[in-house]
């Protein structure tokens, strides 16, 4: 151990509190310090949102117009979307990185790869090119948030049709009973698209199954430009020091490619929530996640970072407290004191 984690360690022990009693909290601010490995007076956090199309919606896995995509990354510039609210509302700057969303015009910063993937039914969704791109660009957007003075970030992100290319790309890299992992996404109790997108997947991995070697591959045939931003991107908080809330199903999987390619990721990533979606505990695991690891399990399915901003609302408060908190040491002094004084 190094001088510094042991002093991360007195000092999450030495808080005027019964050892452990802030539970979730104080374990995520202790790896929040650990993968700053120095201390930072301040929580300077942001919140990022990768939007982008995906081509397999031409294939009727969702059950609405994939337009939507674009109409809500339009709204979380503005501010108008859930997450952006929440944002507002917590004094948290944001950004909205389109990575290749259907439009001739970009929505907040313009990264656009191609107006949305291929459709991965009929071909793999992108080029090789393109895939290290969507990585760089994940990679370049954390830089210049630590550029910044940012010390903690938050990810989202806006796709219609990013349930199915989740869960694709997770199919692919993990678990042998595949078709659990496929869930109704923003179109609940819809079992019929279900047992479709459940079809589309099965027959994407039969066609490329042999070609995907590794979740860089999983990627590139059955991902998405917003899936592999964000992997890029946690891959570049590792580099950069700075530890990362990851939100719900997608950006789990995002996750587990990233640590899959960069296993030193999983030291940076703090989960949120646990999303509705049938996959997430999955996708959890395969990052070295348990479910009793989760802060929040509060139903959600939104997406955008929803419930990543939230943890990032409960870990503010708590690193106040770490910051400004009375020690057990004095504490113990001072009850000891008082009670010499009272017999
Ligand atoms: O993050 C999640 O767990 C999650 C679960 C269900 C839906 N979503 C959001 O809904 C959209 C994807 O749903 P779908 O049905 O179009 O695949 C996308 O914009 C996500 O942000 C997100
Ligand atoms: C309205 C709407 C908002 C969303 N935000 C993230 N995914 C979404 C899907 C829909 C349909």
């Amino acid at each position: 151990m190094t001088a510094y984690q042991n002093a991360v360690d007195r000092l999450i022990h030495n808080l005027a509190k019964p050892p452990g009693s802030l539970g979730l909290l104080e374990r995520q601010a202790r790896q929040i310090l650990l993968a700053w490995e120095q201390f930072h007076k301040e929580l300077q956090p942001c919140h990022i949102i990768f939007a982008a199309d995906n081509g397999i919606v031409r294939a009727g896995v969702v059950a609405q117009l994939s337009d939507i995509t674009y109409m809500q990354s339009q709204h979380m510039v503005a501010g108008t979307s859930a997450v952006t609210c929440f944002c507002r509302c917590n004094g948290i700057p944001y950004e909205v990185v389109d990575v290749g969303i259907d439009s001739e015009d970009a929505v907040g910063i313009n990264r656009k790869i191609a107006r949305g993937t291929e459709d991965f039914s009929i071909e793999p969704a992108m080029t090789q090119v393109q895939y290290e791109k969507a990585l760089s660009i994940g990679a370049e957007r954390v830089a210049a948030a630590k550029k910044r003075g940012i010390n903690l970030l938050s990810f989202g992100e806006m796709g219609i049709g990013n349930t199915t290319t989740s869960a694709a790309v997770l199919s692919a890299i993990a678990v042998p009973d595949r078709a659990f992992l496929v869930g109704y996404g923003s179109a609940q109790r819809n079992y019929k698209l279900l047992l479709h997108k459940r079809e589309v997947i099965k027959d994407a991995l039969q066609r490329y199954g042999a070609a995907i070697h590794n979740a860089g591959d999983a990627l590139r045939y059955v991902g998405g430009f917003d899936l592999t931003a964000l992997c890029g991107a946690m891959m570049a908080c590792c580099d950069a020091q700075i530890p990362f809330y990851i939100d719900g199903f997608i950006t789990a999987v995002a996750l587990a490619c990233a640590v899959q390619l960069k296993p030193q990721v999983r030291y940076y990533a703090l989960p949120s929530h646990m999303s509705r979606e049938p996959g997430m505990t999955a996708a959890l695991r395969l990052c070295g996640i348990d479910e009793y690891e989760v802060p929040l399990h509060a139903e959600l399915s939104l997406g955008e970072g929803t419930g990543a901003v939230l943890a990032v609302v409960l870990l503010r408060s708590m690193m106040y407290a770490v910051w400004h908190m009375a020690t057990l040491d004095g504490i113990n002094t001072e009850a000891a004191e008082h009670n010499r004084e009272r017999t």
